[in-house]
């Protein structure tokens, strides 16, 4: 029995968006696969992983897990940030991946097994107006989600973050050679939203969570003013109400409004959002497994929200490829702190490229019992796909200044 790591490849497809994923092979021939997917910088990732991690890891022992993530880590001097997580988080999850194989059990098992039946799960609806938002959030109920994140269109703008303006699922990143520019006006969307909100739960009642992202695009006194003016719609939370590189930011808001307060898809490690959790800025921490170094890394910020009572409720949107999907969700089952998964799921094609064990029913989702993290990548079907640049849009505000998009 040889855990001897003797390849990683290095996979790069576009099925409908571009995916990229490590594939880590062992002596005895197991296989695991991670994710590695960034959102527009899809290839600086994937050089990361072939021109440095992957030459360090052949030879290693598979069985290692935080022996190599330490080593990667800690042996390269450079530290955090998305590209170097990805490329680390990729490694961790097929490590996790091919202990689980070797052993027959799902990584679940491996984290302490389960200590709920089912996770539950968002997804997004999208509108331009109230009436196709409306449109959206039924559809959405009618498939099963008891949550959804709305977002709607903004009069005077023509283009949104989390909104199409047809009824094509929304895929944030354009292909082309640059990204799209976008106007951003936050008196008009501060005007707009309570009232969407408010509209929203009058049409869905009081018993459906609801989310929405503000995306980072308001000061903290604008989150404020949007938190109050929300509070009666009781939403689940509003997410990224203001860039937190800064995190001590959250206290005004916090200290000003009740609306429960999500935060963390764009963070990478525990020390992106340690002031956050140790100082209940946020209710919910949303790092995700592929941006978070893995799912090594992930644990270590649930464990740290679990003493704060900070619950976990990672970033899943089609850009996180089914496998750190399905590695959220052995994290999920066996999290006593896990609150919810995000799950804007995929288009078809995705599905001819990764075949994942993961099941959807009545607004939850269960990793299944496959051995590992139960994700398999065709190889032949992704080699059908390949890369396309594309990025994600930015946006100025009318005056050309640039924000957030
Ligand atoms: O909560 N979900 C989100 O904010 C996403 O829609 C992100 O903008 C995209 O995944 C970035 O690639
Ligand atoms: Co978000």
């Amino acid at each position: 029995m040889s855990n001897t790591i003797v390849s990683a490849d290095v996979i790069v497809t576009s099925p409908s968006r571009n995916y990229v994923t490590v594939k880590v092979t062992t002596a005895d021939g197991l296989v695991g696969w991670g994710d590695a997917t960034l959102n527009g910088r899809e290839l600086s990732v994937a050089s990361y992983l072939r021109d440095h991690l992957a030459p360090a890891l052949v030879g290693r022992d598979a069985d290692r897990i935080e022996d190599v993530w330490q080593l990667f880590y800690r042996g390269v001097y450079w530290r955090r940030g998305p590209v170097t997580m990805a490329a680390i988080g990729a490694v961790d999850t097929a490590l996790w991946d091919i202990k689980g194989k070797a052993l027959g059990v799902p990584v679940y098992q491996l984290l302490g097994g389960a200590v709920r039946e089912q996770i539950l799960t968002y997804t997004h609806a999208t509108g331009w107006d109230l009436p196709a938002l409306c449109e959206s959030v039924d559809h959405v109920l009618a498939r099963g989600f008891r949550a959804v994140r709305v977002q709607s269109g903004v009069p005077g703008l023509n283009r949104v973050y989390g909104v199409t303006r047809g009824a094509q699922a929304y895929e944030p990143a354009g292909r082309g050679s640059g990204p799209a520019e976008e106007t951003w006006d936050t008196g008009a969307y501060l005007r707009h939203a309570p009232q969407m909100l408010r509209a929203i739960r009058e049409h869905v009642g009081p018993d459906i969570d609801l989310l929405h992202d503000v995306h980072h695009r308001l000061t903290p006194t604008e989150a404020v003013q949007l938190g109050k003016a929300v509070e009666p719609v009781n939403l689940f939370w509003l997410e990224d109400v203001t860039p937190a590189e800064n995190q001590q930011l959250l206290r005004q808001v916090r200290a000003q409004t009740s609306v429960p307060l999500a935060i963390g898809e764009v963070f990478n490690t525990v020390w992106d959002c340690q002031q956050l959790i140790t100082e209940r800025l946020i209710d919910y921490i949303r790092t995700a497994v592929v941006h978070a170094g893995g799912i090594s890394h992930i644990r270590k910020i649930l464990n740290l929200a679990e003493v704060f009572q900070v619950k976990g409720a990672p970033h899943g949107p089609s850009d996180v490829s089914p496998i750190s999907l399905s590695a959220s969700l052995h994290v999920g089952l066996s999290t006593t702190n896990f609150a919810i998964q995000e799950y804007m799921g995929y288009d078809p094609l995705v599905s001819e490229v990764f075949r994942s064990s993961f099941t959807f029913r009545d607004g939850y989702l269960h990793p299944g019992d496959e051995p590992g993290l139960g994700v398999t990548v065709d190889e032949e079907a992704a080699a059908r796909f390949p890369y396309e640049q594309a990025y994600l849009p930015i946006a100025r505000r009318r005056d050309g200044t640039m924000t957030d998009w």
